[in-house]
C-alpha cells in the first residue's frame, strides 16, 4: 500500500531506518547492562505510562509505524493524560480539549517553547508576529487573484488528467498548487510545471529538509548514545553542509529575485517593513514558510477530496450553494464571501476536524513546572496533543462526533483565526494548534483551502474510479502529517458548470 507514496515521496519514509537503528542500539545497551535511569522528581500524582517502555529507549520502539494509533490506544487504556518516554526525553500526551487548553493556552507562558532539534528552526515570537502581519487577512486580499489563478490551474490539470487517464491521485497536483501559491506570495514567482528545473531543485531541497527534520538525523536528541554514531557517520556535518551549500544559496537567489519584482510579495514586506531581521533570519523564515505552507495544504485538501467522494450528497449540496453564488454575483466566491456560503465553509471545517492534518500537533516544550489538576508537569517535558481524539471529544462535539457531519458548523461561521482567538467553548477545531504557538499561516491556509475547494466543485464532480472508494480510516504517517492511503478518483467536468 505504501509503495505508491514511497515512489512519490521517498524522503517521507526515513523513519523506518531510524527504528532499525534504535533496535540495534537497544540490543547493544542490553548487552552492556549499563542502563541509565534518569532521576524523577516526585510529582503530585504519577502520570500514567504504558507498560511497553524499554530501558533507555523508553517507548521509541513501541510506538510502531503509526504512532497516532498507538497513542490513541494508550489513552483509551490509561486516560486523557499519559507519559511517553522518548529515550532521554519525557513526553506528555493530552487527548482532551479542555485539558490541552488549560495546559497550552491558560498556562501558555510556561508551555510555548519548542524542544531542541538539530535541524529545525524555532520561530521566535518576533519572527512569528512579523510573519502573522505579513499574511494577515488584509495582506492576503492583495494576493487573492494569485491564489485564485493557481486554484484554476489546479482544476484545469485535474480535469485534463482525468480525461487522459483512468483516474487521478490528486496529491502531487495539490502539492504543486500549494508550492506555487506560497512561492507567488513569498517571491512573486511561479513554476510552469512539475518539470520546471527550479521546481525540481526546490522539491529536492524540501525532501532533504523533511529528511533532516526527521528522527533518523536527530537521534542524538533522543538517545545521546547516537552522538557516537554521528561522530562516525557525520550526519550533523551533512546537515550543516546541505543548509550552507544548497538550501541557503537557493533561497537567497529567490529572495534576490523577489526584491526586484514590482508587485507586492512577502520578501519585500519583511525586508522593507520595520522588522528586526538579519539576512540569515529572512532566509530561514522564508524557507520555513515554504515548508510549513506546502504539505499541510496538500494533505488537508487530499482528505477533503476523500470525504467529498465518500459523501456525494454533501458534494452536491456544496455545488448548489456555489452555483447560487455564481448566478447572483457572476464570479467565483472567495473566502471573504464565506457568509454567503455557510455550507461550503462548514464542509471545509468539518473535514479538518474529522481528519487531522497534523495528528499529534507540533511539540511544545514546558520551560517552567505546571500543575495540571493532580499532575505536576515538569520543566523539560515535551507536550503533544492527540488531535484525533481531541477533535472527536463527545463533550466538545456533542452531535455525532465520530461522523462526518458538516451541519455542526452552520452556526459557527467565524473565520478560523477568530474561532481560535475567541472563547474556548466557541473554537471550531484544533487543527492549527494552541495558544502562543498557533499556526501563523491560518488566514492564508483558510483562503487557499476555500479557493481550492470552491474551484474544484464549481467545475467538477469528484467520483470514484472502478477501483472503489478512497479509504477514510487507514492512513500513512508522513513526517508530521497524516496522509490517506493511496487512491485514485475522477474529476469529471460538470456539463452544468457556470464557470466557462
Ligand atoms: C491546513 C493547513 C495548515 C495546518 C493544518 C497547519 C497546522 C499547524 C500546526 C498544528 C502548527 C503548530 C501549532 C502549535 O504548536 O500549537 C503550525 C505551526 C506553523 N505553521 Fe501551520 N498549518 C497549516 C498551514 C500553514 C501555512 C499555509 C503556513 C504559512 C505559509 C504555515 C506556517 C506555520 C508556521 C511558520 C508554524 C510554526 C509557528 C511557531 O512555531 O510558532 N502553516 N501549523
Amino acid at each position: 500500500m505504501e509503495t505508491y507514496y514511497k515512489a512519490l515521496l521517498p524522503y517521507k519514509f526515513e523513519k523506518e531506518k531510524a527504528l532499525s537503528a534504535i533496535a540495534v542500539t537497544l540490543v547493544i545497551l542490553y548487552a552492556s547492562s549499563k542502563l541509565i535511569s534518569s532521576p524523577n522528581k516526585k510529582s503530585s500524582k504519577e502520570i500514567p505510562m504504558h507498560r511497553s517502555a524499554y530501558p533507555y529507549v523508553g517507548h521509541l520502539l513501541s510506538l510502531g509505524k503509526l504512532p497516532t494509533t498507538t497513542v490513541a490506544e494508550w489513552h483509551k487504556e490509561l486516560g486523557p493524560i499519559i507519559k511517553i518516554k522518548m529515550g532521554a526525553q519525557t513526553w506528555v500526551s493530552i487527548d482532551n480539549p479542555r485539558l490541552a487548553h488549560q495546559l497550552l493556552v491558560i498556562n501558555g507562558s510556561k508551555t510555548s517553547s519548542r524542544p531542541e532539534s538539530y535541524f529545525s528552526h524555532t520561530y521566535s515570537m518576533g519572527e512569528k508576529s512579523a510573519v502573522s502581519s505579513a499574511i494577515s487577512p488584509s495582506q492576503i486580499n492583495i494576493y487573492m487573484p494569485s491564489i485564485e489563478n493557481h486554484a484554476k490551474r489546479l482544476v484545469d490539470k485535474l480535469i485534463d488528467t482525468t480525461k487522459k487517464e483512468s483516474g487521478v491521485h490528486p496529491f502531487i497536483d495539490l502539492e504543486f498548487f500549494s508550492i506555487n501559491t506560497i512561492f507567488a506570495i513569498a517571491f512573486g514567482r511561479q513554476f510552469s510545471s512539475v518539470d520546471d528545473p527550479d521546481f525540481k531543485g526546490l522539491t529536492v531541497l524540501i525532501e532533504e529538509g523533511m529528511k533532516y527534520a526527521g528522527m533518523e538525523y536527530d537521534l542524538a536528541t533522543y538517545l545521546p548514545i547516537f552522538s557516537i554514531y554521528d561522530f562516525f557517520t557525520g550526519a550533523r556535518a551533512k546537515i550543516r553542509s546541505s543548509i550552507k551549500e544548497r538550501r541557503d544559496p537557493c533561497f537567497q537567489k529567490f529572495i534576490k529575485e523577489g526584491l526586484q519584482k514590482s508587485d507586492p510579495n512577502l520578501v519585500k514586506y519583511l525586508k522593507e517593513g520595520n522588522f528586526d531581521f538579519s539576512e540569515d533570519d529572512l532566509t530561514v523564515v522564508l524557507n520555513d514558510l515554504v515548508g510549513a505552507g506546502t504539505d499541510t495544504i496538500a494533505v488537508t485538501l487530499t482528505w477533503n477530496i476523500t470525504m467529498m467522494v465518500r459523501h456525494p450528497q454533501v458534494q452536491l449540496k456544496a455545488q448548489e450553494e456555489i452555483d447560487r453564488f455564481i448566478k447572483s454575483n457572476d464570479r467565483l466566491p472567495t473566502i471573504n464571501d464565506k457568509e454567503e456560503l455557510p455550507y461550503c465553509f462548514s464542509v471545509i471545517k468539518e473535514s479538518m476536524r474529522y481528519k487531522s492534518t497534523v495528528p499529534l500537533g507540533l511539540p511544545h516544550l514546558v520551560d517552567k513546572d505546571v500543575q495540571l489538576g493532580e499532575y505536576l508537569i515538569e520543566k523539560g517535558t515535551v507536550i503533544i496533543t492527540d488531535m484525533t481524539n481531541i477533535q472527536r471529544n463527545p463533550e466538545f462535539y456533542p452531535d455525532m462526533p465520530e461522523s462526518f457531519f458538516p451541519e455542526r458548523y452552520m452556526n459557527n461561521l467565524k473565520s478560523m483565526q477568530a474561532a481560535v482567538n475567541g472563547k474556548f467553548e466557541e473554537r471550531d477545531h484544533f487543527a492549527f494548534g494552541w495558544g502562543r504557538r498557533i499556526c501563523p499561516g491560518i488566514n492564508l491556509a483558510e483562503a487557499e483551502l476555500f479557493a481550492g475547494f470552491v474551484g474544484i466543485l464549481s467545475r467538477c464532480s469528484i467520483i470514484p474510479t472502478d477501483e472503489g472508494m478512497p479509504d477514510a480510516d487507514g492512513f500513512i504517517h508522513c513526517g508530521l502529517t497524516m496522509l490517506p492511503l493511496p487512491f485514485k478518483v475522477k474529476f469529471v467536468e460538470r456539463s452544468d458548470s457556470l464557470i466557462k
